[in-house]
Parts: structure tokens; C-alpha cells; sequence
């Protein structure tokens, strides 16, 4: 998929089991969006293929829409309708929808019934844009960002009505830039960027390759950590992730905790927080697309 001189999805090649829940991982500008709105049939690729449910997204657009949710990362709605009507206009377009008021109601939309859709703060526009993806009771859903701008609960009745959706046979097809909702939600995960994928596999597989676990340790900013490394045994890695956060990376076992707490201890440094974990698909995603901030 190209705009002009830019590539946005280059010899991009990823299928989507049937009945599964799949995140698409990547920085801004990754081609996700591209890539999303390519298999609804709003784009056309100027080269390659798109089957969704076997059918061409654009070509078969007609035979598609009944069985496919979209929710599109902003717009797709009438900003002068109201929450209830716009929904109940949307159910009518299917044969078997699911109940309007139901779903306003679980989605935390009863109380706006009156507002404008232009109205409704950001986090009511999405919860919106979800129901109208879901009223249909499609077989294969779309979700850009779904809970982005969501506040904590209404982040989490998303996440239990995608866990409903998998359990019913749905397959749910969802981009995000929480990787914690990534690793929460996904069967599977492919992982782009500048259009192309760099990494896939269940969030698990990916969170298990290279470091088992990591050390985190919690205590004054700056803290020259050179000292610290050349304390333990080569092939770890320690890091200040952000002021007063240190990483070490490598294989964490009882002696080598001893050894860095004896090393803060001959530096007089009281740590106030020392956590060992496994690498989380955050520490993954950094390690695989940089820590720098894209333009
Ligand atoms: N309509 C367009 N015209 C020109 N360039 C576009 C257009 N849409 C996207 N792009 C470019 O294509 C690339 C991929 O964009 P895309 O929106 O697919 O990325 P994304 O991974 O969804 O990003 P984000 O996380 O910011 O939503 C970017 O470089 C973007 O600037």
C-alpha cells in the first residue's frame, strides 16, 4: 500500500485464525491502520492480496458487510444523532442484531441518551464506535485502538466483551499501543513496523525468547550503574530505564539478587523497590522497535 512516495505496508504477509483474538503491534506510522482498513475494503492495494472470510474486501464488499464489525479509529458517525438512535438505525441494517438497549447499557452509554454524538467526550464516542462494530453480531471484528482515551473501567468492559466475543466463536482482529492489553487479550500477535512484519507469535513465545526475566530495581536517580556491572558476571545488561529505574537484564537467580543487593549495600544506596519479573511484550516491543521516539 502506497500513498504517494510513501510505503505504508510493504510485502506485508500475516493470516488471522478463525475464532482467535489477533493484536497488530507497532509504533506510530507503523501501517496498521493501512493495514486494518485495507482488509474492511477501504483501500485498495496497488499490488498483493486480501481474502477476508475468503472473499475480496473490496470486490465482495456487499456479501462482506453483514458478516464484518468495523470500529474505526475516529469518525464513521453522524455528529448530530443521538447515542440510541444512531444504534438503533445501525441494528436495523442487519438481520439478527443484537439488543440496543443491552449493549448501550454495557457499555456505560445510558446516561447520554440526550447528547449529541459531537457531544460525548472522547471516551463515549469510542464505547460508541464499539457498539455500532458489535450490534450486528458479526463473525469477524475490526478493532483500531478500541480503548484508547478509555478510561480504567471502561477499559476493562472492552476487554471482558472481546473475551465474550473469542468465547462465542468470534474472531476479533484489534490494533493497540497497550501492550498490556495486547498480552491480556491476544491469542496472537504480529508485530510491524515501517509497513513490514518483524515479529509474531503468541504473546507468550514472544515474551520467553532471549531474557528469561528481568530485575527491577527502584531508588535514587543517576546512580552510576558501571560499577554495578562490572560486579556481576558478563552478559548482563543494566539499565536506567527512566530517572531512578534500573533494569538488569540477563538470567536472574538467587546469587546474582545477592550480588546486586551487596553492591547497592557497599554504596550505601537504599533501594525502595526490587522486583524480579518476566520480560513483559512492552519490554519486547522496545527491544524490537527502539526506544527513540519516531518522528
Ligand atoms: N491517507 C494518507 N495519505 C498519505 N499518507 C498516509 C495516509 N494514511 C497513512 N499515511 C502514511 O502511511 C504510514 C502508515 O500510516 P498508518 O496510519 O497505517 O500507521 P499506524 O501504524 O496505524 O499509525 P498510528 O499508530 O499512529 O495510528 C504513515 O507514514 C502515514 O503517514
Amino acid at each position: 500500500m502506497r500513498y504517494g512516495d510513501t510505503t505504508a505496508v510493504d510485502g506485508l504477509s500475516l493470516t488471522v485464525e478463525p475464532g482467535t483474538v489477533t493484536a497488530v503491534l507497532g509504533p506510530n506510522g507503523a501501517g496498521k491502520t493501512t493495514t486494518i482498513e485495507t482488509c474492511e475494503g477501504y483501500r485498495s492495494p496497488q499490488e498483493g492480496k486480501v481474502r477476508v472470510l475468503g472473499l475480496d474486501p473490496v470486490r465482495d464488499a456487499t456479501r462482506l458487510r453483514p458478516r464484518v464489525g468495523v470500529m474505526l479509529q475516529s469518525g464513521g458517525a453522524w455528529s448530530a444523532s443521538y447515542p440510541h438512535e444512531m444504534l438503533r438505525y445501525v441494528s436495523r441494517l442487519y438481520a439478527d442484531p443484537l439488543d440496543v438497549d443491552a449493549l448501550i447499557e454495557r457499555l456505560g452509554l445510558g446516561t447520554v441518551g440526550r447528547t449529541p454524538y459531537r457531544r460525548l467526550s472522547g471516551g463515549q464516542q469510542q464505547r460508541l464506535a464499539l457498539a455500532t462494530a458489535l450490534v450486528g453480531r458479526p463473525e469477524l471484528v475490526f478493532l483500531d485502538e478500541p480503548t484508547a482515551g478509555l478510561d480504567p473501567q471502561a477499559r476493562r468492559a472492552t476487554w471482558e466483551l472481546v473475551d465474550e466475543l473469542r468465547a462465542s466463536g468470534v474472531t476479533v482482529v484489534l490494533s493497540t499501543h497497550f501492550m498490556d492489553e495486547a498480552e491480556r487479550l491476544a491469542d496472537w500477535v504480529h508485530v510491524l513496523d515501517h509497513g513490514r512484519l518483524i515479529a509474531s507469535g503468541t504473546p507468550k513465545s514472544l515474551t520467553s525468547e532471549g531474557a528469561e526475566n528481568t530485575l527491577r530495581l527502584s531508588g535514587p536517580p543517576g546512580i552510576d550503574v558501571s560499577g554495578l556491572l562490572t560486579a556481576l558476571p558478563a552478559g548482563f545488561q543494566v539499565v536506567e530505564q527512566a530517572p531512578g529505574a534500573y533494569l538488569v537484564s540477563g538470567t536472574i537467580d538467587p546469587p546474582l539478587l545477592q550480588s546486586v543487593t551487596t553492591w547497592f549495600a557497599g554504596q550505601d544506596i537504599l533501594l525502595d523497590g526490587i522486583a524480579v519479573r518476566r520480560r513483559t511484550l512492552e519490554d519486547v516491543f522496545l527491544d524490537l522497535t527502539g526506544r527513540e521516539l519516531r518522528s
